[in-house]
């Protein structure tokens, strides 16, 4: 139903991906969205990115799974890490490899619908490191993307954790910039409607906050914490205007279809948005090399014209050397560019080796193909 496309390049499959705090739903999430899809279509099931190292079971079958690349237990003890650092580690060494899982995704771009990824647990591993950076914009450059923030509604009920949920969320729209689903999980627990309507009309945010225990001092004045609420609700009326928020159950099923519906209005917004800002920003780095190369030619320039100026009766000997003259010369002096080739060069992912790590009694399945 998805892959109508009235070009005649076929349609490009949509990239979901989900990120959330720790215990939010991603996971049941995405195993939900993937039975639902095969439901839906079971001929055009979704292609599944598990980039969670630490997790200790995924509730479903991924296509493509860091664990099968990279076994962080053991860069925990190769680096001596904590969890978070081994975690984070293994999530840049799967990254040093993402081109050749673009290209494995690429390769079944035309069977699919959609491609999901499951991003850590620890929600700032993805959201706040340069690997989650590079694999965003990497995806983001390839297909139509859109992030899916799983919230867990149950949990979100106090104002201020409201507020602190959506702050978070508003740092990871502006940094990534790309179209925004606000997914409030668990809704067979507690109802998302309050979220709604707390979005929908800040008076009914700061009412709420208002009636919550502690938002007053021991002389009934608003606490600081209150007051600073009061007017971030202000601020974030904006920020929920370029959103789309929708509330499900990853343990019934509820919720899905409109989901589902969320991610093809956030597919336009991609092409309207994101992609001539794509476009822009590309043209902007280009243009920002181009000075630069400028820049450092007219410098060289005019340093040729200062060594002329002082030492005249050189330059009618400037000339290339000829080969027979550098022949007697020592290499080394050649070698004043300094380009290191990655294969060449020690680099940590060597000691590990990243193409053949998972534990020693489980099949090695990487990349598996349907
Ligand atoms: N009642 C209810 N429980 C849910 C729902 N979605 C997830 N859960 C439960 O919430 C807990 C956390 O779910 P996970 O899917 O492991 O959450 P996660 O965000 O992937 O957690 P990490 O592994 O820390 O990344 C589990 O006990 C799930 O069974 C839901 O829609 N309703």
């Amino acid at each position: 139903m998805m892959s109508a496309s009235t070009s005649s390049q076929p349609r490009k499959p949509t990239v979901i991906i989900t990120i959330g705090m720790a215990g939010a739903g991603k996971s049941t999430f995405v195993q939900r969205l993937n039975s639902h899809l095969h439901t839906v279509n079971s001929s055009r099931p979704p292609y599944i990115l598990n980039l969670d190292p630490a997790v200790a079971h995924v509730p479903f079958e991924p296509n493509i799974d860091i664990r099968d690349t990279v076994d962080y237990k053991q860069v925990m003890k190769q680096y001596n890490l904590g969890p978070n650092g081994g975690i984070l580690t293994a999530l840049n060494l799967f990254t040093t490899k993402f081109d050749q899982v673009l290209e494995l995704v690429e390769k079944r771009a035309e069977t699919v619908d959609h491609i999901i990824l499951d991003t850590p647990g620890q929600i700032e591993i993805f959201t706040w490191s340069a690997s989650g950076a590079i694999i965003t914009d990497a995806v983001a450059s390839s297909f139509p993307t859109v992030v899916a923030y799983i919230i867990d509604t149950p949990r979100t009920t106090a104002p201020a954790t409201f507020m602190s949920n959506m702050l978070y969320a508003c740092g990871i729209l502006y940094k990534t910039k790309l179209p925004f689903i606000l997914v409030f999980n668990k809704t067979d627990v507690a109802s998302h409607e309050f979220a709604i309507e707390w979005m929908q009309d800040f008076e009914a945010f700061q009412a709420a906050l208002a009636s919550h225990p502690g938002s007053r001092d021991a002389d009934g004045e608003p606490t600081y914490m209150n007051s600073l609420m009061n007017s971030m609700s202000l601020v974030l009326d904006e920020f929920y205007k370029h959103l789309k928020a929708v509330g499900v159950s990853s343990m019934t099923g509820d919720g899905m279809q409109a989901f589902l519906d969320a991610v093809e209005e956030s597919r336009d917004t991609y092409e309207k948005e994101y992609v001539p800002e794509l476009g822009r920003a590309r043209a902007a780095r280009e243009k920002s090399l181009q000075n630069v190369k400028e820049a450092s030619l007219s410098r060289f320039m005019r340093d040729l014209a200062v060594d002329r100026d002082k030492n005249p009766s050189a330059t009618p000997n400037e000339r290339w050397e000829s080969e027979e003259e550098n022949e007697d010369e020592d290499e080394d002096e050649d070698l004043d560019v300094d380009i290191i080739d990655q294969s060449e060069e020690s680099w940590p992912g060597q000691y590990i080796d990243v193409t053949r790590m998972r534990r020693q009694d489980e099949q090695i399945n990487w990349p598996r193909p349907g």
